[in-house]
């Protein structure tokens, strides 16, 4: 972002408006001049406070900065020409804006970063990991500045701050982390084609240092490398949307058979009910990526040591162990932590078992080719393996995003979907309703039709959301709330916090699917409703599997329903909040068969 500061106003343009690569189909050649800053208001600049609104077509290329005056800070380009129609993303121009060291925070943070200052730039690699992982929190803060930090945590902080709090970090990695929905809304319009989020660190550290795999996956990828394989992913989804919905409702047979078979006199889930969700979500992510089914919910239950039974184990241990390492003391950089020992142990677990289908995959689209058969219904891994410039290495970093976020987001939500229907039995009624006239077969435009059962995932979801904090690397300075802020920040939203302001959400503590049928925004339909609730996250970097797993979803609740009354009779759940969010007690629903 070029940044000037003229007399009255304050004005930022993108930077990236001025590259030429990221907006080729829609350069405008034009001349730019520097402004003279008494003369300001003679160049037909908006008045003070005044804000400019600004969109992305709009753009520039070819800038030849023609200085004219000397009074006015060096490297300031000022873009006349379009000025009035001018659009650029977000670019707030506000005489009011205020420095972002005027942020409000924590103090202890905010001397600790000057006391860093202080130390010779040559800083062993000790101090800085000290104060990295002192700011990134570990037990002390609370993980605050973990990317995944608990929600709560960031209550208090806007209770004691406001609405926008700086957690300042060496080196000026600081932290910016925010909530409201005009901020949220502010951030994803300003973050152009290549958004890049903050890194879970030792997934990272898994992957480069000790895998050595050239790719991190595209839930750590940016730029045109990750924009290219995020839509071949996409696509395949999109095709599985159709092409699995029969499948996928087998494997929801299959559950409601594990739960015929598992649940006790009482009708009620043993307290590891939580693994048998997971099955379930396993089996179908397996169905959507590798097209087939490994048996996770076999009526005969699952060895430890069979593949289904590793990825399993691999698959909970590595969250135990990621959780573990995010948000301790950050040791492991440094060390072989029991943590990092476990989280190698489980990653291998599930590399060795996908690899295993990695290589399947090669061998049988060899075998296809050799015998000219032609490609119809290929799956992922294939569309994948068939892709120009991907490796097998690079197909299991895809994977294991998928596994890891995808598991643990579906298992979550699935969770919270049988708890608010358990304890909510009026809702239960009208869901009921609406499923049991529907057919054998179910398709997209059947589950789609289903309102009330689409109202009870979208509220599910703004309750409980498994990522409670999205976050973001600012690819742009952006004024929010008036304060400037620069490049490179990070941005954490508890996007989470919004879900309980009666704002947004009349009742906002209640289940109350209905409040998405007379407003498919959920609230009152104000101008950042939008942003209130965001489960899959925003922009190009938004879940990219929500249509299939809503798909899934829909398919468990038709079945699930039709079949079983729910109840829970025990304390409240709650959410952890956390990073790999989990429901807080035992999952001891009762499934009471209907008559
Ligand atoms: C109910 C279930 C799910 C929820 C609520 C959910 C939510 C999210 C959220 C909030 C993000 C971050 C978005 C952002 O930063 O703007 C995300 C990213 C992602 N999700 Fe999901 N997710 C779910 C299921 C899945 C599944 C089943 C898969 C795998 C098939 C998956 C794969 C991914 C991937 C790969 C990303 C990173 C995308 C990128 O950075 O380009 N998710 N998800």
């Amino acid at each position: 972002m070029w940044h000037f500061k003229l007399k009255y106003f304050q004005i930022s343009i993108p930077k990236r408006c001025l590259e030429k690569k990221y907006y080729s189909d829609s350069v405008k050649s034009t001349t730019a001049t520097v402004l003279p800053t008494q003369n300001a208001a003679s160049f037909g600049l908006p008045e003070k406070g005044q804000k400019l609104e600004t969109t992305e077509h709009k753009v520039f290329s070819d800038i030849k900065i023609q200085s004219n005056t000397s009074d006015i800070i060096k490297t300031s380009p000022f873009l006349t020409s379009d000025l009035p129609n001018l659009k650029p993303v977000t670019a707030i121009i506000d005489s009011r804006s205020v420095p972002f060291d005027d942020i409000p925070g924590p103090r202890t943070l905010r001397l600790i970063s000057k006391f860093w200052g202080t130390i010779p730039v040559m800083g062993t690699e000790v101090a800085v990991s000290i104060i990295q992982s002192f700011l990134s929190g570990g037990k002390f803060f609370g993980g605050i500045l973990s990317w995944g930090g608990n929600a709560k945590f960031f209550k208090k902080f806007f209770d004691i701050y406001g609405p926008v709090v700086r957690l300042h970090g060496p080196f000026g990695s600081d932290v910016v982390l925010l909530s409201r929905p005009e901020h949220a809304s502010a951030v994803f319009q300003n973050e152009g084609p290549y958004p890049a989020r903050c890194c879970l660190d030792s997934v990272e550290k898994y992957r480069s240092e000790y895998r050595r795999y050239r790719q991190a996956g595209p839930f750590l990828m940016y730029g045109p490398d990750w924009e290219n394989l995020r839509k071949t992913i996409e696509q395949s989804l999109h095709k599985s949307v159709t092409q699995q919905c029969e499948q996928i409702e087998s494997i929801c047979e299959e559950f409601i058979q594990r739960i015929c078979t598992i649940r006790n006199k009482q009708d009620e889930m043993p307290p590891n009910f939580k693994n048998e969700i997971y099955k379930w979500c396993l089996e179908c992510l397996c169905s959507v990526t590798l097209n087939k089914k490994l048996g996770f919910l076999d009526s005969s239950g699952l060895s430890a040591t069979s593949d289904p039974g590793r990825l399993l184990d691999g698959l909970t241990g590595a969250t135990e162990a990621i959780r573990k390492c995010e948000y301790g003391f950050h040791l492991w950089k440094f060390m072989e932590t029991p943590a990092w020992k476990l989280l190698v142990k489980n990653c291998d677990m599930i590399d060795s078992v996908l690899n295993k289908h990695v290589q399947r995959g090669i061998t049988s689209l060899r075998d296809k080719k050799d015998k000219n058969v032609t490609l119809e219904n290929i799956s992922l891994l294939e569309i994948l393996l068939l892709k120009e410039g991907v490796v097998a290495e690079d197909i299991m970093t895809v994977l294991l995003d998928m596994f890891l976020i995808g598991v643990n987001a579906t298992a979550h939500t699935v969770a919270f979907l049988f708890y608010h229907l358990a304890r909510n039995p009026r809702c239960q009624i009208k869901l009921y309703e609406e499923v049991k006239t529907s057919g054998e077969n179910l398709s997209k435009e059947n589950l789609k039709n289903m309102k009330y059962l689409q109202a009870c995932i979208k509220e599910s979801l703004r309750l409980d959301p498994p990522i409670p904090i999205l976050s973001r690397l600012l690819n742009n300075d952006l004024v929010i709330h008036h304060y400037l802020i620069p490049k490179g920040t990070h941005i954490l939203f508890a996007t989470h916090l919004n879900t309980f302001r009666e704002e947004y959400f009349e009742d906002a503590q209640k289940f109350k699917p209905e409040r998405w049928l007379s407003n498919e925004l959920g609230g009152f339909g104000n101008e950042f409703q939008a942003f209130a609730s965001l489960p899959f996250g925003h922009g190009p970097k938004a879940c990219l599997a929500k249509e299939i797993v809503e798909m899934e979803m829909a398919v468990l609740l038709v079945k699930v329903f039709k079949k079983f009354r729910l109840e829970y009779n025990y304390g409240d759940i709650q959410s952890s909040n956390e990073l790999l969010a989990s429901p807080t007690k035992p999952l001891k629903f009762r499934f009471i068969s209907r008559v």
